[in-house]
């Protein structure tokens, strides 16, 4: 067993670090001489492909051939790649048989992929001239691409010899878009309503016979063209959703999350081990944001979002987020609160502002940086600036992280919890890492939905941060998440999902792209939502751990002691699914459910929780979302419907009733009966047939959990030196 010095432990003893080395990774390079120990929820797997086109193939199933559908079929999407861009290219060629170089010279940035031991391809001429017989056009590989760790090691860079110096024209007349300081480019500004009209000329893009989902116009449908004509690998499905490719990262990068540490923040956030902030200084950020500024400025056009965060009307943050793809605009539509007409005529300055130039790499030679990628946190500047990935999610949760600095310090605590409330008003939080099921279980049809990821809990009650829902859909299936299903419909952004070429199904099932597929829609998307989306006091507040070992039960009630000990320690285990050959769980402790996004030290954060648990009577309760009858391998995944039982029993009252018997080691309360549900199921030791097996593997989980917890024991939890003591008894006793 190893630590791998990122908050997990691999039971095999094989860390990120050696699975890395295996798979021909070149190490990253240390220009800041701290290492940091970073505790995250979730790593962020390089895509399975060696170059853009491979990772474009996976994207579209191949099916035997079929009569072509009209419409958007026949209008590019049939078109090969390759003749898709011979198409752009010459689309932009001037008719004097000028050489064109704009569409090709957009990629130059990989030229510094000199220095990355990916070299670039050189083309000497016009490469839509390839196919001629023309003695002078050759292409010459300097390397052959060995690794896919960011977008620019994926592209291949043409370079075209000899142009004619009058059509460098096309290179200089963007600059002048978008002004270092200040924020008087607004070219697509808002892509609100006053875009409507602009627009009404090209709806025979998408109004055509197979998808009649376009009733009025709005936005969304400039995005969707956006994205269609100029962002490689989006492509309508057959249910209307945009499916999107987020390139090389298809999950976030928590280890190059920096932080600016000033004298403010250096006193007041939590830095060291286990602290997702790793610092830079305000220099470095400087660097890093003009070279985000400088490349948004390269660009023909740049998307502006103005949004806000947070229902709370009285705790309600203005965002703006300036980005290049109409993707990661349509994304942060969908994700944000979306303002009114009236709201945004008022917006005025924004409260927070993102520069996302995510298909730009930082340069990992600045100081500070360990790779090409880097999502930067400067809170004096109330700004965040995002380069080398595009993943769509670390817009979201860089708010989040801004959420949980600036609402704390107003006493307000905020929480990585799903939560939905019953026909009565009855309030439930569902916190839990990555894929253990808060979009799931908080989308429930009997319940309104406040919301699934990010909430904040006031003096008055909830309310969620975002105005929409970034569900997995991995093996989604209608018929066990119908309101997720439903959802994903136009508007709606689907992540690096794989679809039938033809029919535009899409096959969730499939993860030649990534396993960690993503659907990002307006929360007004699932029939019962909550708008506004705003509680109550929360009545129950469920952990959720998905504890791919099967040793924990599936449901447990907590005392208040015990929902803090679980709460700071924030246990998953979760197989790698993505890493070749891992087929043992690998335990993560996040702090407070999400360690990779809170900004100050856990205990804060739990010290509010329990004071608010006990000032409103909130019942705590763990639920396994994981394995049963085994560890992984032997085991398999307590089915979702008996897990719908459970919330179902805790929701209704009828579980806080029921009979309870203690759990040995882990001392968990564990009810003997749940309607619904098989009983035998409830003591996980029944489950297994190894029941040698599965004491070895209690006691090595347990274990686990004692060390983790160390880093706590000698922090106090509030005021309350009892509760503190409680706390620190409420783990494992062996
Ligand atoms: N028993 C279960 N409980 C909850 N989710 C389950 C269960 N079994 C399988 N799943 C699947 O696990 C995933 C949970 O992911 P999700 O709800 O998006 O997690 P989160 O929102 O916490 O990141 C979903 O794909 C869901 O279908
Ligand atoms: C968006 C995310 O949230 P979750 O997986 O918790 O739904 C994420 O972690 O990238
Ligand atoms: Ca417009
Ligand atoms: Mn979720």
């Amino acid at each position: 067993m190893a630590a791998n010095g990122n908050g997990e432990v691999a039971m095999n003893g094989n860390g990120a670090t050696a699975a890395r080395k295996q798979k021909g990774i070149l190490p990253s390079i240390t220009t800041s001489d701290k290492h940091h120990e970073v505790c995250h929820d979730m790593s962020a797997p390089t895509v399975k492909a060696q170059t853009i086109d491979e990772l474009h193939s996976l994207q579209k199933k191949k099916s035997a051939p079929n009569t072509p559908i009209k419409g958007i079929q026949g209008t590019f999407a049939a078109l090969s790649e390759e003749e898709r861009q011979k198409q752009q290219l010459q689309s932009i060629r001037k008719t004097d048989g000028l050489m064109v170089y704009v569409f090709l010279w957009n990629n130059s940035a990989s030229l510094a992929s000199l220095t990355r031991g990916t070299g670039p391809k050189v083309v000497k001429g016009d490469p839509a001239n390839k196919s001629q017989t023309n003695p002078k056009v050759h292409q010459h590989h300097v390397a052959a691409p060995t690794i896919s760790a960011s977008d620019s090691s994926l592209k291949f860079t043409h370079v075209l010899y000899n142009l004619s110096p009058a059509d460098k024209i096309f290179l200089l007349a963007n600059d002048d878009l978008l002004t270092n300081d200040g924020l008087n480019f607004i070219s697509s500004f808002d892509l609100g309503v006053a875009t409507k009209i602009f627009l009404l000329a090209n709806d025979d893009l998408l109004t055509n016979d197979g998808l009649n989902f376009i009733s009025s116009f709005d936005l969304r449908v400039e995005l969707y063209e956006q994205a269609i004509h100029y962002e490689k690998g989006s492509f309508i499905t057959s249910t209307g959703a945009l499916a999107t490719l987020s390139g090389a990262k298809t999950g976030r990068a928590p280890r190059d999350k920096r932080v600016v540490k000033d004298d403010v923040t250096g006193k007041e956030l939590w830095w060291g081990k286990g602290s997702p902030n790793i610092e830079m200084d305000e220099h470095t950020f400087l660097v890093n944001r003009e070279r985000a500024v400088d490349y948004l400025n390269s660009l023909d056009k740049v998307f502006v979002n103005d949004q806000f965060l947070n229902w709370d009307p009285e705790n309600r943050i203005k965002v703006r987020i300036v980005s290049a793809r109409a993707y990661h605009s349509l994304f942060m539509h969908n994700m944000c609160i979306r303002p009114t007409p009236e709201e945004l005529e008022e917006f005025g300055t924004p409260d927070f502002t993102i520069y996302n130039a995510g298909q730009f790499p930082c340069n990992r030679y600045t100081h500070y940086m360990t790779s090409s990628t880097s999502i930067d946190l400067n809170l004096a500047r109330r700004e965040m600036v995002i380069l080398g990935t595009q993943y769509a999610g670390e817009m979201k949760k860089g708010l989040f992280s801004v959420m949980h600095y600036l609402m704390p310090k107003r006493q307000i605590l905020s929480l990585h919890s799903g939560c939905n409330m019953g026909k009565d008003g009855d309030v439930a939080l569902f916190f839990g890492l990555s894929g253990t099921g808060k979009t799931t279980l908080s989308t429930d049809p009997n319940r309104y939905l406040i919301g699934d990821d990010e909430h904040c809990w006031t003096e008055t009650g909830v309310s969620n941060i975002e105005g929409g829902c970034y569900a997995k859909c991995i093996d989604l299936s209608r018929e066990k998440e119908p309101d997720i299903w439903n959802a994903i419909k136009f508007g709606t952004v689907l992540e690096n999902v794989v679809f039938e070429e033809h029919t535009r199904e899409v096959d969730y099932a499939d993860k030649s792209v990534t396993e960690n597929t993503r659907a990002s829609y307006p929360i007004e998307y699932i029939p019962n939502a909550k708008i506004p989306c705003v509680g109550p006091h929360p009545k129950n507040v469920i952990l959720l751990a998905c504890d791919a070992f099967g040793v924990l039960p599936p449901v447990s009630k907590l005392n208040l002691a015990q929902t803090m000990y679980h709460f700071i320690s924030g246990y998953t285990a979760l197989v790698a699914g993505t890493e070749e050959g891992v087929k043992e769980p690998r335990a993560t402790f996040s702090a407070c459910f999400g360690a990779a996004f809170i900004m100050m030290h856990p205990t804060k954060y739990a010290a509010m929780l329990a004071e608010k648990m006990q000032k409103h009577g909130a019942t705590g309760w763990l639920v396994n979302t994981g394995w049963s009858g085994g560890s992984y391998g032997s085991g398999s995944r307590i089915k979702l419907a008996y897990t719908r039982k459970i919330i179902d029993a805790i929701h209704c009252g009828s579980l806080l009733k029921a009979e309870y018997r203690k759990t040995e080691v882990f001392g968990l309360e564990i009810p003997t009966e749940v309607e619904g549900v098989p009983s035998e199921i409830l003591d996980p030791v029944n489950t297994w047939s190894n029941k040698l097996g599965y004491n070895d593997t209690l006691m090595k989980l347990a274990g686990l959990f004692k060390n983790n917890f160390e880093t706590f024991t000698d922090h106090k939890i509030g005021k309350d030196n009892e509760l503190t003591e409680e706390i620190l008894a409420a783990g494992p006793n062996f």
